[in-house]
């Protein structure tokens, strides 16, 4: 399988502080790749890297087999749309504005006219349900409503590799399936390669095909939700004792009967 994005023995860091040290990352092409691992374990800082946003230290990263170094600002923000944990917008901004500054890749010439501006702005506000929202400035919105417009933002960009750092955050339950669902469809009916930041991992289980698991700025394991998702890497990784089944009639397994191996 061809990989949309890959890292090698990359580095990252704040300052002096290393963060990943001397890691490799694959992302398969067409697939939903989960990251997980506990708070603090480099999900971010490693996704940031991969899109361009943190520079590494150390070690090389290929999108769609180019060097990423050498893509300019607007080839990368075509081949990926990344949407941060809690992005910083005015909120005096609207749902529509918004979400028309996902095309900004695709402003041509001196009045930045897009062409297809009108229609993809469109659909991606009826796609993350915020069609209903469209002239609300961002600050009268609830936690929820405000991530849906930024996913719509998201989905604005319309670039083959989506990048999504916690997007269930704020949202009910109602709503968090919403979101994986709409991500689900985005990979299997326009072949998204999908990268998402889960602390969830019976949705991460559900809703990835491969899962890349952080401690501690290390990869400790990366393949199926069944591979990864063993009692010795909860106990290892999360400290955490739990029973993983597969229930009957799916392919992913679950965790049953979660209990914390450190006393609080
Ligand atoms: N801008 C920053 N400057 C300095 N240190 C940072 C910065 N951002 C993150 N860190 C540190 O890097 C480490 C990894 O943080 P990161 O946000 O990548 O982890 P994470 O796995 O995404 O965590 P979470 O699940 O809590 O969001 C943490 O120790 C964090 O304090």
């Amino acid at each position: 399988m061809t990989d949309a994005i890959s890292g090698e023995d990359l580095v990252v860091g704040y300052g002096r502080k290393t963060i990943v040290d001397h890691q490799s990352i694959h992302i398969p092409a067409g697939q939903i790749t989960g990251l997980i691992g506990p708070n603090g374990s480099g999900k971010s800082t490693l996704l940031k890297a991969l899109a361009g946003i943190n520079p590494i230290d150390h070690g090389h990263i290929t999108i769609n087999g180019q060097p990423q170094a050498q893509l300019s600002a607007k080839a990368l923000a075509k081949a990926l749309a990344y949407l941060a944990q809690a992005p910083d917008v005015p909120g005096d901004l609207t749902v529509a504005t918004l979400v028309k500054l996902g095309r900004y890749a695709y402003h041509r010439g001196f009045f930045g006219q897009d062409p297809h501006e009108k229609a993809q702005v469109r659909a991606a506000l009826v796609a993350a349900k915020v069609a209903e929202l469209a002239n609300r400035p961002l600050a009268s919105l609830s936690g929820g409503q405000r991530q849906r417009a930024f996913i719509a933002m998201t989905l604005a960009h319309d670039s083959p590799i989506i990048m999504l750092d916690e997007p269930t955050t704020y949202l009910d339950l109602t709503h968090q399936l919403d979101v994986l669902n709409l991500m689900q469809h985005l990979n299997q009916v326009a072949a998204k390669t999908i990268i998402v930041v889960l602390h969830d991992l019976n949705q991460a289980a559900r809703y990835c095909d491969q899962l890349v698991c952080l401690h501690d700025g290390q990869v400790v394991a990366t393949g199926s939700p069944k591979a990864v998702l063993t009692a010795p890497l909860l106990a290892k990784v999360f400290q955490v004792s739990a029973q993983v089944v597969t229930p009957a009639g799916c392919d992913y397994p679950q965790l049953l009967n979660c209990q914390t191996l450190v006393s609080a």
